[in-house]
């Protein structure tokens, strides 16, 4: 990352309708459209994609993860080869989460104390201490233009008193977070540090932890510790809840979601910037998502099908490969099956999020929300 001074991190809210917003978040690599899906590269590769193509699709971000990269190739590594943006051939914004949601799911012998995060790496067992500080300083070493303060992400259920002591340790680790963003000079860089709010399921909770958080001077705000297994109706009841009391100008990121159902309800209540490994992992087990609903390509349905999945696609994986042929390809368990299908389905969510802006931009975003509904419905023609 250079340390040259940059434009400052910006947020610009263009537009509403209704809760929905319509923005345009500028960083030191490029402007992204909000609201934005944004692919998860965790291991500096969004799986199955060239960068390329997966800018094609319609990407302005990708993801990256602390947890993974300070594993391997470690961050310091990356850094003397560049930074993230070199190393894996992205050019464009790179949002980076700050691990303390893959140590509690991934990693071995986790003790989680005021300081931070002790564990074991599940690769080779060696020993690591994830600290507020520690996470940022690594997001900074790989250049990561919109970078998460450490957080504890807990399940759900949960007691009460469990939810507001991981929500209140969530806010001590905020302010820490900042500390050391700030002390690495990341403003000056116009990069930005998001806190996130946390609280369960729990609507007071979740209100002090929006509020807490909206007294610090965060570039974004993440809602987190949703799309942990909740019905999507709690889900929705949170966003209710947690977005009319974030601050309106700066962008809202709502973490590891989701369906196209969640997006399109997600953005009806106010969040402009999304991730999920749903598109990727669903393509890689033979799912396509199509404007009809989805497509399960391993059932025989499919053997003699000559149609595309979708004519009128603009992405080639999705007009010019017969359902037969796919279908084929996913029962050999071919790796074009993985490719072709992670390719359709990043571009259908990218084809969803631009319908959606556009929605947005012209005041119809209701009629959008119920027609792709309706249209999803419909079923596979
Ligand atoms: C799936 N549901 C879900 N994911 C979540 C993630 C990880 C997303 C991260 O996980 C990786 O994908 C598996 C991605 O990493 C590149 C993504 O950034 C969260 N991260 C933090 N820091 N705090 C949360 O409260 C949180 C909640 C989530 N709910």
């Amino acid at each position: 990352m250079t340390n040259q001074t940059q434009k400052p991190f910006s947020f610009k809210l263009l537009k509403t309708d209704g809760l929905a917003r319509r923005g345009e978040i500028t960083t030191p690599h490029g402007t992204v459209r909000t609201p934005t899906f944004m692919p998860v590269g965790t291991q500096a590769t969004v799986k199955a994609m060239y960068p390329g193509q997966v800018r094609e699709t319609g990407a302005d971000v990708v993801l990256g993860n602390t947890y993974h990269l300070m594993l391997r190739p470690t961050a310091e590594r990356v850094d003397r080869l560049g930074g993230l943006h070199t190393f894996m051939n992205w050019p464009h914004t790179i949002l980076t989460d700050s691990g303390g949601f893959q140590v509690m799911s991934l990693a071995q012998l986790r003790k989680l104390d005021e300081d931070g995060v002790r564990f074991q790496s599940h690769i080779d067992g060696q020993k690591y201490h994830l600290t507020p500080e520690r996470s940022v300083e690594i997001q900074g070493l790989l250049g990561s233009d919109i970078q998460m303060q450490l957080d504890e992400c807990i399940k759900l259920p949960s007691p009460e008193e469990e939810v507001q002591r991981a929500m209140e340790l969530s806010l001590r680790w905020a302010e820490r977070s900042r500390v050391q963003f700030e002390k690495m000079g990341g403003p000056a860089k116009g990069q930005g540090l998001y806190g996130i709010v946390q609280g369960g399921d729990v609507p007071h909770l979740r209100v002090r932890s929006a509020e807490e958080l909206a007294k610090m001077p965060f570039e974004g705000y993440s809602v987190g510790g949703l799309a942990v297994g909740e019905p999507q109706d709690v889900m929705l009841k949170m966003l209710e809840v947690t977005t009319p009391v974030m601050p309106a100008d700066k962008p809202r990121y709502l973490m590891g979601v989701g369906t196209p159902d969640d997006l399109l309800e997600s953005v009806a209540r106010g969040i402009d910037q999304f991730d999920c490994v749903m598109p990727t992992r669903a393509g890689r087990h033979g799912l396509a998502y199509t404007r009809f609903g989805k497509v399960n390509l391993k059932n025989a349905r499919h053997m003699d099908d000559p149609r595309p999945l979708d004519a009128e696609s603009a992405c080639p994986a999705a007009s010019s490969y017969s359902r037969a042929y796919l279908h084929h390809l996913v029962r050999a368990n071919e790796a074009l099956a993985a490719m072709l299908l992670t390719w359709n389905n990043l571009a259908y969510y990218q084809f969803l999020m631009q319908g959606m802006r556009d929605a947005i931009d012209e005041g119809r975003f209701e009629y959008f929300r119920l027609k792709t509904k309706a249209d999803w419905a419909k079923g596979d023609i």
